[in-house]
């Protein structure tokens, strides 16, 4: 048996999309819902995988520090990216492929959980994306993959 934790992140992002054939090559902005699905080997022992509380210092500490009220934006969109350099104060994020909510989750999945949790003991195998209320894309991989197994 294995027992798994969830816990939500909320945040604003702007973004496009290039290449999209309809309104989502334009800038604009989601509020997003970041779920993080994290699992352990067993318990502490009060019964916790991790407290909940560490998990939102954590996850939502770097939401918060690199993609909340910023735009995220795709590091070959230099067009975007010559306009948003001009804004005072700058807030944009770069990442290496287009910032659709299935390559957000895997960024976070695939770079910034293994950063953040590999000292806190725990693994983070799967995360979704709500760009809206009926839209969600998830990144998830097997823990055993994860640990090398
Ligand atoms: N598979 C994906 N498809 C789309 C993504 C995505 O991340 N993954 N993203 C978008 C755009 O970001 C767009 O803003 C959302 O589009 P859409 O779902 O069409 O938007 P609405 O639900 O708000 O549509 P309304 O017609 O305005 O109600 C597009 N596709």
């Amino acid at each position: 048996m294995s027992l798994s934790i969830m816990r939500r992140v909320k945040f604003c992002a702007g973004h496009r999309l290039v290449g999209h054939e309809g309104k989502c090559a334009h800038l604009h902005g989601h509020n997003y819902v970041a779920e993080f699905y994290v699992t352990g080997d067993g318990v502490d022992s009060v019964g916790r995988v991790i407290d909940f509380s560490v998990l939102k210092t954590t996850l939502k500490g770097w939401i918060d520090e690199h993609w909340d009220h910023g735009f995220v934006v795709y590091e070959k969109d230099d067009n975007a990216i010559d306009l948003l350099e001009q804004a005072i104060p700058r807030r944009f994020y770069t990442l290496p492929y287009n910032p659709t909510s299935e390559n957000l989750a895997r960024y976070l999945l695939d770079e910034v959980c293994p950063k953040l949790l590999q000292p806190l003991g725990v693994i983070c195998d799967r995360v979704v994306i709500w760009e809206s209320d009926e839209s969600c894309a998830a990144a998830c991989r097997e823990v055993g993959a994860k640990r090398g197994k």
